[in-house]
């Protein structure tokens, strides 16, 4: 995901990367000052004014305080602080005790995990915040922007966990968490929208509320979040065995402790400190959400960052392709891969995408229908975006001679190689003739396989991609009528 073996233009795609604009802009530092401004003064009125066991008292009073910040004149901050309260209730904050830490800390988790959803006789935490919310409508439009962007990104789960537990656990209070004011840190002042590179149609930004909060800088990602504070994943999930690795990720099998369903859970395996290592591992996540549903492409749930690690949650598999490609399929099963593939490339290019790295190892298998997966090498068809090409064993000449005119036509080559590779039933070498043959579109003879299934390998390998057919033409191809119904 973060880095392919084999790649022989690393260099240059570190060039291309540093071509991004990694600065601040002058709006996004101003927002920043601000939110540690205001945390400051949130995290004060909170400690000052400890709050009381009851939590409606507590919040109350807390708007209280915060009220008589509001008779100081400062009505900008009015708006702003109360919907700090919204977010941060007291009692959220200050959690009621620190056994409940100690609950989330799955190191020394002994609860077992719901086999299935369990309907928690709690109060919905969403329903709470409107109630307290409804009667200040009017002074409350920036939080209540903040919720639907929290929203977006898919925190209302965790959220709703942590509340309901807290709520469940209405006991005495023994003093405050400071833990948990650096984990809830990011929640107080959650940081802005980042602009996906891989979303086309400007319309969606244009009516975007959020669109002016949109920002292309990966720093205000609260990458360190789990250092020493709570761990989403481990709070989140429940890890129950590895079941691949990348070259620099690990992909575990997890159960979800929330809806008590399985899931795939892809994390990397480095820590991403800097801000250019973050922004690229975030593509993957970002083509992947702009991408948006395909049964043949692997599912995208949610990701985050913890420990400077970027957790990706996706819809768990069988196993991949390659551990196919050592054994010997028919034609009928060849056909049905391909065909299956081909939907997914069409369905990524037609959203303005090339996904860079088909190979067996990347195409994943769930109750026998083929799923496209890894999208760290995604990259936009215009060439707006670096482009980092995967595996070369799988990869064209005309992209490792840096021309990027057709990379649709990339990902055609690399699904011929990958067809061709299941046929041969043993996975590529390096091998420099094997190589070079293949990228000259040089194939033998498949004997047992048709002539038609031949001659379409033959021009998907084409060394000219203008004559390689399009997803669209390879999914259309009458040979695949034997595979219908
Ligand atoms: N959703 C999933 N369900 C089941 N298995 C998966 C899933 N995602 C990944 N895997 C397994 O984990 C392996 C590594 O995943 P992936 O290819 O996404 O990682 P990577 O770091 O990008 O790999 P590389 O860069 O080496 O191609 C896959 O080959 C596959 O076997
Ligand atoms: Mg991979």
């Amino acid at each position: 995901m973060f880095e392919k073996k084999g790649r022989t233009l690393l260099a240059k795609r570190k060039k291309s990367l540093g071509a991004i604009d990694t600065r601040r802009t002058k709006k996004s530092r101003e927002m920043e000052g601000h939110s540690l401004l205001r945390f400051g003064q949130l995290t004060k009125l909170s400690f000052d004014n400890r709050p009381p066991s009851n939590a409606a008292e507590s919040s109350s009073e807390l708007r209280n305080e915060l009220g008589s910040v509001d008779g100081d004149g400062d009505c900008g901050e009015k708006g702003f602080i109360l919907s700090q309260d919204f977010f941060c209730t007291p009692d959220y904050i200050t959690p009621d005790n620190q056994n409940l830490m100690s609950a989330l800390d799955s190191s020394k988790d002994q609860s077992p995990c719901p086999r299935s959803p369990v309907k928690l006789n709690t109060v919905k935490s969403k329903r709470c915040r409107q109630d307290s919310f409804a009667s200040k409508t009017s002074n409350y439009t920036w939080s209540s922007k903040h919720r639907v962007d929290e929203q977006e990104h898919g925190d209302i789960d965790t959220d709703e966990v942590m509340v309901d537990k807290i709520q469940a656990n209405q006991t005495e209070r023994t003093g405050y968490v400071t833990q948990t004011a650096v984990a809830l840190r990011s929640r107080v002042m959650p940081p802005p929208c980042l602009k996906n590179p891989y979303v086309m149609n400007d319309s969606e930004t244009a009516t975007d509320p959020f669109g002016y909060q949109r920002s292309k800088c990966a720093s205000f990602l609260p990458a360190g979040i789990g250092g020493s504070g709570l761990s989403r994943y481990l709070t989140d999930f429940h890890e129950i065995q590895q079941i691949g690795a990348g070259n620099f990720s690990r992909v575990f099998k997890v159960l979800k402790r929330i809806d008590g369903c399985l899931y795939a859970v892809k994390y990397s395996t480095r820590k991403l400190i800097l801000d250019s290592e973050r922004r690229k591992a975030m593509m993957e996540v970002q083509a992947l959400a702009a991408l948006g549903f395909h049964e043949n492409v692997v599912g995208y749930y949610n990701s985050w960052f913890e420990n400077e690690q970027l957790y990706i949650q996706l819809e768990l598999c069988d196993h991949s392709l390659s551990k196919k490609s050592s054994l010997k399929i028919s034609e009928r099963e060849i056909l049905v891969i391909m065909h299956q593939i081909a939907k997914a490339l069409h369905f990524v290019h037609e959203k303005g995408i090339a996904h860079l790295d088909v190979k067996p190892d990347n195409i994943y298998i769930k109750n026998g229908v083929c799923k496209l997966g890894d999208f760290g090498c995604a990259t936009r068809l215009d060439k707006s975006l670096p482009v980092e090409e995967g595996d070369a064993r799988y990869m064209p000449q005309e992209i490792l001679n840096e021309n990027y005119e057709q990379l649709d036509k990339v990902d055609i080559f690399s699904l011929g190689v990958t067809v061709y590779e299941l046929i041969r039933g043993s996975p590529l070498t390096e091998s420099r003739n094997q190589s070079l043959n293949i990228k000259e579109g040089k194939l033998p003879l498949l004997p047992g396989h048709s002539l038609q299934l031949q001659q379409l390998l033959k021009t998907m390998m084409d060394r000219d991609p203008t004559r390689r057919p399009s997803a669209r033409e390879v999914m259309e191809h009458p040979m695949f009528d034997r595979i219908q119904g």
